[in-house]
């Protein structure tokens, strides 16, 4: 493996990586930093916590240290707290230039962002509904002139899941140059390689990792089948032998909806746990407050949805619990991969109910990795069993008196609004579909009732041939 000057660095980027103590390139920056650096567009896929941000964030420093302007390069990314966390890559590594970064994110100031666009900035890192908000309501920056965009976690940006961005993605192509070059980066590129395709247009340069596997080896992947209701206990009891065992681990604890984050924070805080959360129903800066507490230690637990799945850079996390199982392969790889990073060890847990066995059969299948069952003493979860479903029932009656739901529902309709949608229609829309999906499901209903009783008049027909049969046969007997 060659070093970062024979990759065509300069000294003062290779002196800035030392200093972080990135000294050799690992296999992504090898392979498309030199692409990246004659000016190819490029996409690279490579596992999580292979370092593919320094593999874009150092060819751009290179080359903008060549030709300083802003704005020089746009970084989309679909989270906002992953935003920042590319940004500060930038600035620390980018200080010698006197770097200008500039954060579009949504849930922060839109009058001060605009501000800090209009003043040129090198660097602008954002989310792509924000950017586009400030495209269409202001003319005070230009992106003609960028030299790179970049799509860091390009699948994301690109699928259309629960936060759809192509609308807001057409909406900032259209003001870009079609000359410029463009990067994306994903430890999961594989499944939307055409669409990415087609916004690398000029014949990008392609590289993945050659693995079988699609996690990383340092990774221990384990599994308990539990039934639903035993799940919280088997969670605090995970969590009190974690930290009965370790000082300095984090965990990370992935679940499906805010309201579940919520409740399991109250209820894990009941137990004396150190845990804090990160959910889209926070305010953005309580978002990024409890996060920093959370890489600080000064709380060890995070519970978190799938807004923290992807791209956090956390060292000390060295565990991984999924309180549920993801419903899709790609969600699993990115949330186990917030731990085991940079060659570090790291264990994920994922807690699976008989439902969702054939979930982990995908994950594995396309892991090409099987999950080994976690060993749990029974006995000890069951000891505490009644006492966490007691607490979980009373955090629950304390959340529902909260205005929590209520705050969903305006969170909702507040979304729809800004998607230009009227939200009594969408309600409407809404309550003839579900009409709709139960007529269905009647109808299915009955029809399997209808074959049921054909199967059994079946069953009494054959039953009465035999018989018949039978009859016979021992009468010429
Ligand atoms: N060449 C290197 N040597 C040692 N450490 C490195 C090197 N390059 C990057 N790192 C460190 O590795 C860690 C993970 O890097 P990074 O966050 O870029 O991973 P990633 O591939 O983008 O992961 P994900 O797919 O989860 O977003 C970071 O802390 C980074 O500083």
């Amino acid at each position: 493996m060659g070093d970062f000057s024979s990759l065509g660095l300069s000294d003062w980027l290779v002196k800035q990586c030392k200093q972080l103590g990135i000294n050799k390139p690992t296999p992504v920056q090898e392979n498309c930093m030199p692409a990246i650096l004659q000016g190819r567009d490029c996409m690279g896929c490579a596992k999580t916590g292979s370092g593919k941000t320094a593999a874009f964030v150092l060819p751009v420093l290179q080359k903008l240290s060549e030709d300083p302007y802003g704005i020089f390069c746009l970084v989309l990314t679909p989270t906002r707290e992953l935003a920042y966390q590319i940004a500060e890559q930038f600035r620390v590594l980018g200080k010698p230039l006197g770097l200008k970064d500039c954060i579009i994110v949504g849930g922060m100031d839109m009058v001060t962002q605009a501000l800090e666009l209009s003043n040129q900035p090198h660097v602008v890192v954002a989310t792509p509904g924000r950017l586009a908000d400030h495209i269409r309501s202001s003319n005070t920056f230009s992106m003609k002139r960028i030299q790179f965009l970049i799509l860091d976690e390009a699948d994301r940006l690109l699928e259309q899941g629960c936060t759809d961005f192509t609308k807001d993605l057409e909406v900032i192509l259209e003001i870009l140059p079609a000359k410029r070059q463009t990067l994306l980066f994903s430890a999961t590129l594989t499944d939307t390689l055409q669409e990415l395709k087609s916004i690398a247009m000029n014949k990008p340069f392609f590289w993945e990792s050659k693995s079988e596997t699609r996690t990383v080896e340092e990774l221990d992947q384990r599994y308990i089948l539990t039934p639903e209701k035993v799940k919280d206990a088997y969670l605090v009891h995970l969590i009190q032998t974690f930290t009965d065992e370790h000082d300095d681990w984090s965990i990370i604890i992935f679940t499906n909806t805010c309201k579940s984050c919520q409740i399991l924070t109250m209820m894990l805080r009941e137990f004396n746990f150190p845990t804090i959360s990160l959910h889209s129903m926070m305010k953005q800066k309580q978002r990024f407050a409890n996060l920093a507490k959370f890489k600080a230690s000064v709380y060890k637990i995070l519970i978190a949805t799938d807004v923290a799945a992807r791209g956090l850079d956390i060292p000390t996390v060295q565990v991984v619990i999924n309180h549920n199982t993801p419903g899709l392969p790609k969600i699993y790889i990115h949330r186990v991969g917030r731990t085991a990073r940079a060659g570090r060890n790291g264990v994920s847990i994922t807690l699976v109910t008989q439902y969702d066995i054939h979930l982990i059969h995908s994950i594995e299948e396309q892991i090409q990795t099987k999950l080994k069952e976690y060993p749990v003493v029974e006995k000890e979860v069951l000891k505490i069993l009644t006492q966490v479903n007691v607490t979980r029932r009373e955090c629950e009656i304390k959340l529902e008196s909260t205005d929590f739901d209520e705050k969903r529902e305006i969170n909702k309709r507040k979304q729809l609004i800004l998607e230009g949608k009227d939200p009594e229609l969408e309600a409407k829309r809404k309550a003839e579909l579900e009409k709709i999906r139960s007529q269905k499901k009647k109808f299915k209903q009955k029809i399997q009732e209808s074959i049921q009783k054909q199967k059994q008049l079946k069953k009494k027909l054959m039953k009465r041939r035999q018989m018949k049969k039978k009859e016979a046969a021992q009468a010429t007997a």
